[in-house]
């Protein structure tokens, strides 16, 4: 069972934990339905002409014992299923940050985000009815045990009738699996298709052909998730009363069939007759979780199958025994490094490098080439996200490795094209707020928003005016060196003359290390070095070169 496996996950005693108290609340059980049909005997024996406060006494101790075994039982199993997805939860983050970067992009943001969120939540909503289920089950058995020790014959025909139940029931199960599976399809083609309504939401307002076509595709798609729920849950109703009937049949057979063949049973019949009526609400709570249970399996073998995939891409890093880098370095130098990304159609490869290249402390080196040269596959192993397929980097002369990469990575701050503006500086211990303003101000953005108790006031702004403060983040980080991917892509020509010409020349005078991925030909000189790279080839071209250029 996934579910079992992904809450035992770091917690071997799990499963005695719940052995234990399952067996409690089973005794609990079949004592107290013991008590009934010995009363129950009493009364048919002696008569009712006087209260027998013994069997009174011992129901009132027996059901006051069974009522805290069931609470403690209940609240356990909730208290494990949180705590299981707590650490299940927490050990996806820890291998999502151990994972080596590329890989981890080709797993894909919407199967990690899935996992973390949704898959939990269907167990965790469910805590309760998995509560109940295992009490159910825990509660069947401590019945068929009292069974067996009325009459081992009855005992034999219930397993013989649940045995029936449950294979025509497994039966129904497979055909309701496939429905489900197709019903997940469609839901899933429907959730894509009004992703697509809501992210490209301006296009679709801005066309009525587009919009005409997307409605109508997901019309066909909403209704055929109805159709196909409905068969689903008429499927799931269907199973859940045959498997109910099967009880009653089971009742009928001991009551009307059972005394004609065997005289043995006959007295036993009412003991029995009650262990059934006990044995139908576990079993309908059973039948009634089972296309629940089927979802809650689906999403434990979901996260156990990712973490499998994560711990299979952990990153080669010792971050606990890493030694921080000193921020004053000499030189950062690639030997013979190539990179290829995994997974892709060789057909269409590409390959960066071999690259040697060094980079000195306090430069202001700018990286130039085409659209898919490469630019931001460099950015990506210059800053230690990627790791090179062959030859190495080193920073100094401590070689980029196990130990290192952590610290490396710290002394770089960024700003991809693809960057993420946290409204919250996280990492900025300490705040200078006099410099926090000189940088709104000399980013002109100091009308707009204002940094506060180390957040941004605002982050609603315009692209340009959020990419401004992606890079006032970085630089209040104050690492030594700054990476930036095509950062003026988005600014009006007269602040991105600002930045090339005034910015840009005040971090190198500060002593950073600006390395700037850019397409801007028109202020190419303003850097110390140009790196152009064409087809993942890498070469130190002269300032005023005509490559790079129009
Ligand atoms: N995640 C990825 N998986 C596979 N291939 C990729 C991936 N990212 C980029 N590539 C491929 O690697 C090559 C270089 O891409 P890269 O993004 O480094 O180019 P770039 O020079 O930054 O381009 P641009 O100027 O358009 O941003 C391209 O051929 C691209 O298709």
């Amino acid at each position: 069972m996934k579910l079992l496996e992904l809450l035992s996950l770091e917690d071997n005693k799990l499963k005695l934990r719940l052995a234990v108290s399952g067996l409690l609340s089973g005794l609990g059980s079949a004592a107290l339905l013991g008590l009934v049909n010995t009363a129950a005997q009493e009364i048919s024996d002696n008569g009712l002409d006087r209260v027998n406060w013994v069997l009174a006494g011992s129901f009132v101790a027996i059901t006051l014992i069974y009522f805290f075994a069931e609470v403690f039982l209940l609240s356990n199993i909730a208290r494990q299923i949180e705590q299981g997805i707590d650490r299940i939860r927490q050990r996806l983050f820890t291998q999502i940050a151990m994972a080596d970067f590329v890989k981890l992009e080709a797993i894909g943001q919407e199967r990690l985000f899935k996992n973390i969120t949704q898959s939990t939540q269907v167990i965790s909503q469910n805590a309760h009815l998995i509560g109940m289920c295992f009490r159910s089950v825990m509660l069947l058995i401590a019945v068929m045990i009292y069974v067996f020790w009325i009459s081992s014959l009855a005992f034999f025909l219930i397993i013989g009738v649940i045995g029936i139940g449950i294979v025509i029931y497994l039966r129904m199960g497979r055909a309701l699996g496939e429905w489900f599976g197709k019903l997940l399809q469609v839901e899933a083609e429907m959730f894509e298709k009004i992703a697509d309504l809501f992210r490209g939401i301006k296009e679709v307002r801005m066309w009525s052909k587009r919009s005409d076509r997307l409605y109508a595709a997901f019309d066909a798609s909403s209704t055929k998730k109805a159709e196909y729920g409905h068969k689903a849950h008429d499927l799931i109703s269907r199973q859940m009363i045959m498997g109910m009937s099967a009880f009653y049949i089971l009742l009928a057979i001991v009551v009307f069939i059972v005394p004609v063949y065997s005289s043995s049973l006959t007295s036993d019949i009412p003991k029995i007759s009650v262990a059934i009526l006990f044995m139908i609400g576990p079993i309908s709570v059973m039948v009634q979780s089972m296309s629940v249970f089927s979802q809650i399996e689906g999403s434990a073998s979901r996260m156990l199958a990712l973490s499998d995939d994560l711990a299979e891409i952990r990153e080669e890093a010792d971050e606990e025994n890493a030694k921080e880098l000193p921020a004053e370095f000499g030189h950062i130098d690639f030997e013979a490094v190539t990179f290829t990304y995994p997974n892709r159609d060789p057909r269409h490869g590409f390959v960066l490098g071999p690259i040697d290249l060094s980079v000195k402390s306090g430069e202001l080196l700018f990286v130039t080439g085409g659209n898919g040269s490469g630019k931001s596959t460099l950015v990506k192993l210059l800053t230690g996200l990627y790791r090179p397929e062959s030859g190495k980097i080193s920073i100094d002369k401590t070689q980029l490795g196990v130990h290192s990469i952590a610290p490396y990575r710290n002394l770089i701050a960024t700003v991809f094209s693809d960057f993420h503006l946290f409204a919250e500086l996280h990492g900025v211990d300490t705040l200078d707020t006099d410099e926090a303003n000189f940088w709104l101000e000399r980013f002109e953005i100091s009308h707009v928003t204002a940094i506060r108790e180390g957040r941004f006031v605002t982050t609603a702004l315009s692209s340009g005016q959020r990419k401004r403060l992606g890079l006032i983040s970085a630089i209040l980080e104050k690492r030594p060196i700054l990476v930036l991917d095509e950062w003026a892509a988005d600014q009006d020509p007269y602040f991105r003359k600002k930045f090339y010409t005034e910015i840009l020349p005040d971090l190198k005078k500060r002593g950073i290390t600006v390395i700037a991925v850019t397409h801007d030909d028109h202020y190419f000189e303003m850097a110390d070095r140009r790196l152009h790279l064409e087809n993942g080839k890498l070469s130190e071209v002269t300032l005023d070169d005509p490559r790079g250029r129009i």
